[in-house]
């Protein structure tokens, strides 16, 4: 089987999603997901002109082969341009192969660790008591896990918290960054808070999780971590910014809350430290922005051996197509931990028709060979590109913070 074609396919349903497209001479073709939020275009130009052409005429079923052709090969290695457009070639070579064998992509991993996978969602409100609400919208909807953000007093508005009540958040929410207001002693002081109320009104046995997104020191996450530690968190996430790995060794001296992190890794070499160190608990990279399905099983190897289990990100502004591959990933991998779910819009899940299901708050992949997720072009052709960005974040003195 030879590669004849390799297209990039750009649509926007309500936001920007980059899909690789590979066609081969026997009529098999696979995809794969290359979305960059709100830096999509850089992965369509180096898919374009680096990528793309020098796939054609080669066996698709040289997945490793491949990998090393555009990783070690490229002498720019890693960052997170490259390595989704690695990750989008990789993806859509595994999804051939699964065709090619008419076997979903599970069997092709290893076969199933596990029945199902369980899913995380989000619930978001601006004070506590519309996140109880939203938690009870969750747990209705059957969600055994649910990742808990809320507004915080006295600040104007904070990322990952939706603008009304019962709706999802995007985080590329304009055209150019819009800027949030942050203060650390105010969002320190009040998410203790809403933790005990979740505990008071839904009991031990919901597994709730937090996301920090980056935007706490050492220390102060170390305390964050003491003070919810009676409440239980499944995980805490990024916690601190994870460019320096040693971080984390001082956050673990101070709290037995699990700790996740990685959402923003590209490659072993971003969390290798981290794990062995064991450091952290939960490693969220996924297939799309690391690398693919080559090399998120290396780290998840690597994560095995230091009791890290997975907990792929998985937000709406990566595609259903990552979605359908990372449940694959997920039914076989042995140190399975959680897989989040943000659900996609109608329209989207239009445009990409899927077989993944969600029944009584986890996912099963379904048995179409392959990923199990097309793409109807048509319907994609319909939603042109449009421009967006995620925000940025400010201290109340104006000095930029992280997010
Ligand atoms: O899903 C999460 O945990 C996120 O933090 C979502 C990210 O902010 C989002 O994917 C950024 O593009
Ligand atoms: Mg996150």
């Amino acid at each position: 089987m030879k590669i004849v074609d390799a297209r990039v396919i750009v649509t926007c349903p309500g936001r920007n999603l980059v899909t690789l497209k590979i066609e081969t001479d026997e009529g098999i073709y696979g995809i794969g997901d290359a979305t960059l939020n709100g830096r999509e275009l850089a992965v369509v130009a180096y898919l374009e002109e680096h990528v793309a052409p020098a796939l054609i005429g080669r066996d698709p079923s040289s997945i490793e082969d491949i990998w090393q052709f555009f990783y070690r090969g490229a002498y720019w290695r890693r960052g997170p341009v490259t390595m989704s457009a690695i990750g989008a070639v990789d993806m859509a070579l595994w999804d051939i192969m699964g065709k090619a064998a008419g076997m979903p992509l599970y069997k092709l991993l290893g076969g199933k660790s596990r029945d199902r996978v369980m899913v995380y969602g989000h619930a978001t409100g601006h004070d506590i008591e519309g996140c109880l609400e939203e938690v009870a919208r969750h747990v209705e909807q059957g969600y055994r896990a649910v990742r808990v953000q809320c507004g915080i007093p006295g600040i104007a508005s904070t990322y990952g918290v939706a603008k009304k009540a019962g709706e999802r958040y995007e985080p590329a929410d304009s055209s150019l960054p819009s800027e949030n207001v942050w203060s650390t002693s105010k969002y320190l002081n009040h998410v203790p808070k809403l933790f005990q109320a979740v505990r008071e009104r839904f009991g031990d046995d919901l597994h709730v999780l937090h996301d920090v997104h980056h935007r706490l020191t050492p220390i102060e996450a170390a305390r964050l971590g003491k003070e919810v530690e009676p409440y239980h968190l499944f995980w805490l996430e990024d916690c601190v910014p994870a460019e320096n790995q040693s971080a984390f060794r001082l956050i673990r001296q101070h709290t037995t809350t699990p700790l996740a992190v990685g959402e923003v890794f590209n490659s072993i070499h971003d969390c290798r430290e981290l794990i062995e160190s064991q450091s952290i608990d939960y490693i969220r990279a996924t297939l799309t922005h690391a690398g693919g399905i080559t090399h998120m099983r290396r780290i998840a190897a690597l994560a095995e051996l230091y009791h890290v289990r997975t907990g792929f990100h998985g937000p709406t502004d990566l595609s259903p197509v990552c979605m359908g591959a990372a449940l694959h990933f997920d039914t076989w991998v042995p140190n399975f931990g959680i897989q989040e779910h943000m659900p996609h819009s109608e329209e989207i899940e239009a445009v990409f028709p899927h077989a993944y299901r969600f029944e009584d708050g986890h996912f099963t992949p379904g048995e179409t060979p392959g990923h199990g997720v097309d793409i109807d072009e048509a319907l994609a052709g319909k939603y042109p590109y449009r421009r967006a960005s995620l925000p940025v974040n400010r201290l109340e003195d104006g000095t930029l913070w992280h997010w």
